[in-house]
């Protein structure tokens, strides 16, 4: 037995036009745009749905923009939610935020505790502008007080566009998962191309070194990354030669300085060495 093609003007088919869209059948038979725009019934519950979403999300990149276009040179810095002042990783961050802000380079961070405030902290300290994007998150923390001009995001997504957008480059100090996922996705950024020049300075050796080693010895050596793809971000311990780097970085001076990815060909070699004798 065959199945015939209904005919397109079968008028048994309930079916209508909305907008771009061709409804038949069940999809057919729900309200129009103005019955669901003028009913009263349900008042509220639009919210919760996609079009509406999407209304937000483009609010959330309208508000960025709107905010950030004329900012100026600046660097995002990523860094733990958990750090405290005085420990080693925090003043780092303070000191971090403090050279940037004399070379006159805004700080942009997710204006949250630990080492974003920190950051932020040594922007203002060295009277510089001091940006926080921050995020709704369940446990809500709000915005740390040396954050001068401030967003809050609800979606991850937009948050991370501005990072990149805005900033020359990044300066990643340790940190957990939200800090990986930054670090992360700007070495994809660079990797295939989607921004170009865009320096990435790693902080702390002895925190990242595992890592590295582990980018090295598995992911490239089983072909999961190329050999360039290392020479996407470097490592330094010092605060002004994270700032130093980024800079030169953003000024495109990294080649000449740079032989790997521990500043020199030399020095790479000899940190290979040292963690191959166990480290
Ligand atoms: C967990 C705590 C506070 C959370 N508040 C945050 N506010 C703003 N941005 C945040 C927050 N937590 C994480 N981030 C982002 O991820 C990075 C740090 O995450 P990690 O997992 O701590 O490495 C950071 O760069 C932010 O952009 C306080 O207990």
């Amino acid at each position: 037995m065959t199945t015939e093609s209904p005919r397109r003007d079968d008028r048994s088919v309930p079916s209508r036009r909305k907008g771009p869209l061709e409804l038949r059948r069940r999809q057919a038979l729900q309200g129009t745009s103005d019955q669901h725009l003028l009913d009263t019934h349900g008042a509220g519950r639009f919210v919760h749905t996609d079009p509406w979403r999407v209304m937000r999300i483009q609010s959330e990149f309208v508000e960025g923009f709107g905010a950030l276009a004329e900012l100026g040179p600046a660097i995002s810095i990523f860094g733990s939610a958990r750090t405290h002042p005085g420990s080693d990783y925090y003043e780092m961050g303070v000191e971090i935020g403090r050279l940037l802000a004399r070379e006159g380079v805004a700080v942009i961070t997710g204006g949250g505790p630990g080492s974003m405030e920190a950051v932020n902290r040594g922007a203002v300290d060295g009277s510089g502008t001091s940006v926080g994007l921050g995020i709704e998150l369940p446990f809500e923390t709000g915005f740390n007080p040396w954050v001068d001009l401030g967003i809050n995001f609800r979606y991850f997504f937009a948050r991370k566009t501005m990072f990149v957008k805005y900033a020359h480059g990044f300066v990643v100090l340790p940190g957990g998962l939200g800090t990986l996922d930054e670090l992360f996705e700007a070495m994809v950024l660079v990797q295939t191309g989607k921004v170009t020049s865009f320096p990435i300075v790693l902080v702390g050796s002895r925190f990242w070194g595992p890592l590295i080693g582990w980018l090295k010895e598995t992911l490239l050596s089983e072909g999961m990354i190329s050999p360039e793809d290392l020479d996407l971000i470097q490592v330094t311990d010092t605060a002004e030669d994270a700032v130093y780097r980024v800079l030169a970085g953003v000024r495109g001076e990294t080649e000449e300085r740079r032989g790997g990815m521990y500043g020199s060909a030399e020095e790479e070699e000899a940190w290979l060495a040292e963690k191959a004798d166990g480290e």
